[in-house]
């Protein structure tokens, strides 16, 4: 059965057609009528009596995920929407890929053109244009859509016993204080993040102007990305020393003339390195890992598991950048989790929790993008480990890292929200996240006609987001358990696992448990003892170079955190509740000047 619908699943997120959506929608709808029978008498054993610990949690687990009770095609539907979104060109001829001639047919996508548009250019009206055409080719036509979704989640939920989709989301986790604990963890990054975005501010004040106020949040469009989600695309407008050497080894990887097959088996050999399993067969005669020239893709990069315990792929449009050679160790560390799991029983066949599958491939990202790995594979030659050098590097890993944070916590705060509170001032209530925690603002005015939430693939694709953001601390407990393992002697940010034969065994052990215990024994497995809590400290370690260095920066300045003013959210706000006076972003804050240990 799951081999069926993920084979559906494949062949229309490979080739987007009216057929190939039908036969997902009818592969989903006899999936959901089998499932709906096991989940039925799973939930009506009175399973908390049973004895063995593996059955009973089997059950829980059964019981948490819930069978969808609509296979209904509003999932598909905003899917293709958001797959199909076109719009004009936007830069003038050569900018970015195909000459964008007025006139020329209006066939840009996300991905390549206009994510392209977005990390590139240096133009404040062109990336304006880039950000609201896409924001207004999605938003307004996926709106609909989305309203009905949160109803039918909302009674899919309740069907499964839960308040609402919100709480069916976070039921994976299987803990009460997740939401405070998640609060918590981001009140305890958020001091570094208004550190950097203060930094971040004042090098886009100098080179865009006043768009960019001294003391305010940041226009959503000069980001580098189409969510601002991370700042990586800019780093050539922020990092202190240009004169080092920067870690971005893409022209290098044109000029060894990469492919993406050879980037994949980079990946791959990452991996054996570490004594875990090479792709299958399967994997290298079925994977898309390029763009299709003859047919539609969903272009998103995503790792597949057929459920039979062989088949496994990665689909992913890849160009030949740095960037997408992290994503592909991204996708692969799925892989690797599926393979080591494959002898659990079925129901097992999971992350630990849905956090654990995305940070093992980000906790090796952490070791692949360091200078001295890159030298290692030949990408990097005479690097110097000098101060600046790691200043650039870790500002480098900040701008994706740090900043990715609050776009994290964000996303799945307001959709709880519209599950849990309705679909009123969706849009405002989304910018009034957005400003409080992330410091951006549209860099436009926007409606309730607007939809952008919608401009993100997961809150098209129905894919929960807290994952990115537990993930995003929990990598770096993982990297810091793989680091000691692997009896790295330096600061964790200089550490790279590659090769290392006792981090492999470690990680092997984690992903082979599956979700066979509960995800704190995992952790404590996966920390070799050391704690079964979230905890943000080895994530403020890695960076604590940076964070003194950006302290020292800051100070004297000016301010580190945003002021609001009413033209702020005048741009949003005038169909959102009026922002709580509690709820504003504080008081532009300079920071009590703490000694500089
Ligand atoms: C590029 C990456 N694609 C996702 C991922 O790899 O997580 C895809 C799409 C949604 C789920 N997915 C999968 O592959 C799952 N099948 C994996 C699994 O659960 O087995 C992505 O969307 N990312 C990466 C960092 C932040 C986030 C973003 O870019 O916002
Ligand atoms: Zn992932």
């Amino acid at each position: 059965m799951c081999f069926r619908v993920t084979s559906a699943t494949w062949g229309f997120s490979t080739n987007v057609t009216e057929s190939n959506r039908r036969r997902m929608l009818e592969e989903q709808a006899l999936s959901w009528k089998f499932g709906r029978v096991s989940w039925r008498k799973a939930t009506s054993l009175s399973w908390a009596r049973i004895a063995d610990p593996a059955s009973r949690r089997q059950l829980q687990i059964l019981a948490q995920e819930g069978r969808n009770a609509l296979a209904d095609d509003r999932f598909a539907e905003m899917k293709d929407t958001y797959a199909r979104a076109r719009v004009c060109p936007v830069s003038a001829p050569g900018v970015s890929g195909p000459a964008g001639v007025p006139g020329q047919s209006c066939d840009w996508r996300l991905e390549p053109e206009l994510s392209r548009v977005l990390a590139r250019s240096r133009d404040s009206s062109e990336l304006l244009r880039a950000w609201s055409s896409w924001h207004d080719a999605v938003g307004p036509a996926l709106r609909p859509k989305f309203v009905r979704y949160v109803q039918l989640a909302n009674e899919a939920a309740r069907l499964n016993g839960f308040r609402d989709a919100g709480e069916h989301m976070r039921a994976p986790y299987d803990d009460p204080e997740l939401e405070p604990e998640v609060t918590a963890l981001w009140a305890q990054v958020s001091p570094l993040y208004r550190q950097l975005h203060a930094y971040v501010r004042r090098q886009l004040h100098r080179h865009y102007g006043d768009i960019v106020r001294e003391d305010g949040p940041l226009p959503a469009h000069l980001l580098g990305n189409m969510w601002a989600q991370s700042w990586k695309n800019i780093a050539d407008l922020v990092v202190p020393f240009p004169d080092k050497q920067g870690a971005d080894v893409t022209p290098e990887m044109l000029r060894q003339g990469y492919t993406p097959l050879r980037m994949f088996q980079t990946a791959e050999e990452f991996f054996t390195s570490l004594g875990l399993k090479p792709m299958s067969m399967e994997f290298w005669r079925h994977s898309m890992l390029e763009r299709p020239v003859d047919r539609e893709a969903v272009c998103r990069a995503s790792a597949w598991d057929f459920c039979n315990r062989k088949d496994y792929r990665i689909k992913q449009c890849t160009e030949v950048t740095m960037e997408d050679l992290l994503t592909i160790h991204h996708e692969m560390a799925h892989i690797q989790y599926y393979l080591h799991y494959a002898d659990q029983p079925f129901i097992f066949r999971r992350g630990a929790n849905p956090a654990f599958h995305e940070a093992i491939g980000d906790a090796v990202g952490l070791s692949v993008s360091t200078p001295r790995h890159l030298q290692r594979i030949g990408l990097l030659n005479n690097i110097t480990d000098d101060y600046e050098t790691n200043i650039n590097y870790l500002l480098t890993v900040a701008l994706d890292k740090v900043v990715y944070l609050p776009f994290a916590y964000v996303v799945d705060q307001w959709r709880w929200r519209v599950f849990s509170e309705g679909v009123e001032n969706m849009n405002g209530r989304w910018w009034e996240l957005r400003m409080r925690h992330q410091g951006v603002i549209p860099p436009v005015p926007r409606t309730e006609r607007d939809f952008d939430p919608g401009a993100k693939y997961h809150v098209a694709a129905d894919t929960p987001y807290l994952r990115y953001f537990v993930s995003l601390v929990l990598q770096f407990q993982i990297h810091e358990a793989l680091c000691r393992a692997a009896g790295h002697p330096g600061p964790l940010h200089t550490c790279d696992i590659y090769r290392s034969r006792e981090a492999g065994r470690l990680l092997a052990e984690v992903l082979s448990l599956g979700a066979s215990r509960p995800w704190r024994d995992v952790l404590r497995v996966a920390t070799q003892g050391a704690t079964d809590r979230l905890d943000a400290r080895p994530l403020l370690e890695f960076f604590q170079p940076l964070a003194l260095w950006l302290r020292v920066q800051n100070r004297e300045r000016g301010v580190v955190g945003w002021t609001t003013t009413s033209h702020d959210t005048a741009l949003f706000a005038r169909w959102a509740r009026p922002l709580a006076a509690a709820a504003a972003a504080p008081a532009a804050t300079t920071l009590p000047l703490l000694a500089i240990v």
